[in-house]
């Protein structure tokens, strides 16, 4: 068996949104197909992968470097000891020939989003749910179809208001979320407080709302609002500095009690580490958000995994950034704490398969062979499109 070929395909994940660092008026995605020259079902097995979002379309670094080499390594060296199956970590390991350590940032993504495919070639091959698999190989063995999702939006967007701001967190609570995310830093600290008091009028008992910074902050920005959050009880405080200036975050703790989460653009397991490392981030309270599509992908994330267990860290504490199916079926199939989910943005590579339905803050994965694309229809045609 072998990989026949990888296509990819560079797609519009636009909107009009704003965080307080960047628009998304011209964000891009890759789409990426690795066609295998397995069959079932009388098909040839086709994994696809996408890059989040956050990150631009990845085609250039996939055309010239990652795709030539999968495609000339020998297709042995590819396989796993059954000769049934694709094995990742070879896959990886065959991606990343010739490659320095460090400026991980480079080139991560671009070996994320293949590895994404990668895994769901390697599932649908199984003839099984992603999330299964990785319980069996990786877990304990069983998984955990019910995952924690919180809704992530309250974007800054021309025009919005807090009547805007406030029926948005109310559609997603209506929709069966018990926790909501909205964007800071993008006003002066006093509007941002209104906003907060807005959405926070809103919530019932038992509902949470977390803030995002975006990394906008310095550090005296940075404890100006911890010290004017405190007494929400929020809950998370996330990326108030710059996502690599561990001191920042290591000094904020000492003004903020409640919550915080970082890590969305921490993109290999030594970045990851050093956060553990150096930025004073709280194992029995705080949040761990690296996302595995930007991250180098799934082979990566284990490895991440196994670090942050030897420094006392438990995988609940991790709630990915980026709204995939992906980190759903690591959520649900290693036992991490949820996944963030973006109900109306970033559509149709976002979201649950159709039917999903988000209850009490939960959702069920549906017993899909691999990530699950194929039950979401939209999106599976944008990919089938790749691939053809
Ligand atoms: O606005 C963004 O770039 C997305 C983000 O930070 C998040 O989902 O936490
Ligand atoms: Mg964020």
């Amino acid at each position: 068996m072998r990989i026949v070929d990888i296509r990819e395909q560079t797609a519009p994940i636009a909107s009009a949104i704003a965080n307080a660092y960047i628009d998304f008026s011209k964000m891009t995605c890759s789409v990426v197909a690795v066609v295998t020259d397995v069959v079932r079902d009388g098909k040839p097995v086709v994994g696809y992968g996408f890059n989040s979002n956050g990150r631009y379309g990845q085609g250039a670094l996939i055309r010239e470097r990652f795709r030539p080499r999968l495609l000339e390594a020998d297709p042995m060296a590819l396989i796993d000891a059954t000769g049934e199956n694709l094995d990742p970590h070879k896959i990886w390991a065959a991606m990343m020939r010739n490659e320095k350590p460090g400026g991980h940032g480079e080139r991560s993504v671009a070996v994320g989003t293949i590895d994404m495919a990668v895994w769901d070639a390697v599932a649908k091959i199984a003839g099984k749910p992603l999330f299964r698999l990785l319980a069996e190989r990786y877990g304990t063995g069983a998984a955990d179809p019910r995952v924690f999702v919180y809704a992530a939006g309250g974007y800054y967007y021309p025009g919005k208001g807090l009547e805007q701001l406030t029926a948005e967190m109310r559609g997603y609570l209506d929709r069966g979320y018990t926790v909501v995310k909205m964007k800071i830093g993008g006003a002066p600290l006093a509007d941002d407080l209104k906003r907060i008091e807005a959405v926070l009028s809103i919530l019932g008992p038992g509902q949470r709302l977390a803030v995002d910074a975006n990394g906008r902050f310095d550090l005296e920005t940075a404890v100006a609002y911890a010290k004017a959050l405190k007494p929400y009880d929020l809950f998370w405080y996330e990326e108030a500095g710059d996502p690599l200036d561990y001191a920042l975050q290591a000094a904020l703790a000492a003004h903020y009690p409640n919550a915080m989460a970082t890590g969305e653009n921490l993109f290999s397991m030594q970045d990851a580490r050093n956060l553990i490392r150096y930025g004073g981030m709280r194992p029995d309270r705080d949040w761990l958000q690296f996302d595995c599509a930007l991250s180098y992908g799934l082979v990566e994330y284990l490895r991440t995994i196994e670090m942050l267990k030897e420094n006392g860290w438990s995988p609940t504490r991790c709630i990915p950034h980026g709204g995939h199916q992906m980190s759903l079926n690591i959520a649900a199939g290693l036992g991490l704490g949820g996944n963030e989910s973006y109900p109306d943005l970033f559509q149709p590579y976002g979201g649950f398969p159709d039917g999903v339905k988000v209850v009490d803050g939960h959702i069920t994965m549906p017993e899909l062979p691999g990530i699950g694309f194929e039950g979401k229809a939209d999106l599976i045609k944008a990919m089938r499109a790749v691939a053809e």
